[in-house]
C-alpha cells in the first residue's frame, strides 16, 4: 500500500502532508456543496455561474497570453463581483437604505414639508373608505408607517401614482380586475394595489372573513395601518399594532389617521404617530370606535 502511495506522490511527500491535503480538499468540498445548497434554484446561481465564466474567460487569456484581455476581463471580474452581491442581496440593501433613510433627522425634517400632500392623501382614503362602505365595495388599504413594506408590495401590482379617492374606489370596483387584496400607500403614493398580507392566527369573531384576518395579520406582524371596509355590513375599520378598531365612522377614522400621520409630523416629531397608550384617551377621541378586538 505504503509503495502505491509513495508511487502515486512521490517520495517527497509524507503521509501526515497527505493527510493534511485530504482534510483541506474535504472542508473546501463541503463548504462549496453548502453553498451550492443554500443557493439551489434562486438568482444567486445565474450571478455565479456567469461570474465562473468570466472566470474561465480571464484564466484562458492569461494562459494564451492575451494581455489586454485578460487585464480587461480581470477589472470586469472584480466589478462584477461586486454588482453580483448588490444584486443578490438587493431587498434587503432596500430595507436598510429605507431604514436610514426613516432614522434620518435631515429627511424627517424635509418629509414634514410633505405634510400637506400627507394630509391630502388621507383625506382620499377617508373619503373613499366612506363611498365604498356606502357601495358595500369591501376594500384593504394599507397605509405605511415605520416598517418597509416592500415585500407586500412586491406580492401586487406596482401603480405608483398619487392617492386620489378616485383611484381608491376605482381599484376596489367588484368587477375590477386588481379589486382583490390590498392597495398599499406610502407616504402620498399609492405603490400598489392587488396585494397579500399575512393572515392573523388570533382568534377573531366569527363574522369576520379572512379580509379582516389580513388587516389583522399585517398589522401584527409589522408597523402599519390598514383600514378594512367590509362588502358584508359596509363598516369600516382600522387594523393598527395588533388591535382591529371597528365601526369607525368618517370622523373618527381621520381623526385616528391624522393622529398617525398628519399631526404626528409636526413639531414634536417623537411621537412619530404613535397612538395614545393604553387606557388613555383613543386617538379616535369622542368619534372612538364601537368595539376593538
Ligand atoms: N391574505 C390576503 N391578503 C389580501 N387580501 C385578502 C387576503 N385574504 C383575503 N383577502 C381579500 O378579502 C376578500 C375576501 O373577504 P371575506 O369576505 O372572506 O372577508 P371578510 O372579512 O368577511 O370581509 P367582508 O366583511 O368584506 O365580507 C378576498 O376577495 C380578498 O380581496
Amino acid at each position: 500500500m505504503q509503495r502505491i502511495l509513495v508511487y502515486l506522490i512521490g517520495p517527497d511527500v509524507s503521509l501526515g502532508d497527505l493527510a493534511l491535503a485530504l482534510v483541506d480538499i474535504g472542508l473546501v468540498a463541503y463548504l462549496v456543496y453548502r453553498v451550492l445548497r443554500i443557493i439551489r434554484g434562486t438568482r444567486a446561481v445565474a450571478v455565479l455561474f456567469g461570474l465562473f465564466l468570466l472566470g474561465l474567460g480571464y484564466l484562458g487569456a492569461q494562459v494564451a497570453g492575451l494581455e489586454t484581455l485578460s487585464w480587461v476581463l480581470g477589472h470586469f471580474l472584480s466589478y462584477s463581483f461586486i454588482f453580483g452581491v448588490i444584486v443578490l442581496f438587493q431587498s434587503d440593501i432596500r430595507r436598510a437604505l429605507a431604514e436610514l433613510g426613516r432614522s434620518s433627522r435631515l429627511l424627517a425634517a424635509l418629509s414634514r414639508d410633505d405634510l400637506a400632500t400627507q394630509r391630502g392623501a388621507v383625506d382620499a382614503v377617508v373619503k373613499a373608505a366612506g363611498e365604498l362602505a356606502r357601495r358595500r365595495h369591501g376594500a384593504l388599504i394599507v397605509l405605511e408607517r415605520s416598517a418597509d413594506l416592500s415585500d407586500v408590495i412586491d406580492s401586487g401590482l406596482r401603480v405608483d401614482a398619487a392617492v386620489t379617492s378616485e383611484l381608491l374606489l376605482s381599484i376596489f370596483l367588484p368587477a375590477g380586475p386588481i379589486h382583490d387584496g390590498a392597495a398599499v400607500i406610502q407616504g402620498a403614493r399609492l405603490a400598489a394595489a392587488g396585494c397579500l398580507l399575512p393572515l392573523s392566527a388570533a382568534e377573531a369573531p366569527q363574522e369576520l372573513g379572512t379580509r379582516h384576518r389580513a388587516a389583522l395579520g399585517l398589522a401584527e406582524e409589522v408597523d402599519a395601518a390598514v383600514v378594512v371596509v367590509s362588502e358584508e355590513r359596509g363598516e369600516v375599520s382600522v387594523a393598527l399594532e395588533g388591535t382591529l378598531h371597528r365601526a369607525l365612522d368618517e370622523k373618527a377614522l381621520r381623526k385616528l389617521l391624522y393622529s398617525l400621520f398628519v399631526t404626528a409630523g409636526r413639531g414634536s416629531g417623537g411621537a412619530a404617530g404613535r397612538p395614545a397608550p393604553a387606557g388613555g384617551p383613543h386617538p379616535a377621541g369622542q368619534g372612538a370606535p364601537r368595539a376593538a378586538i
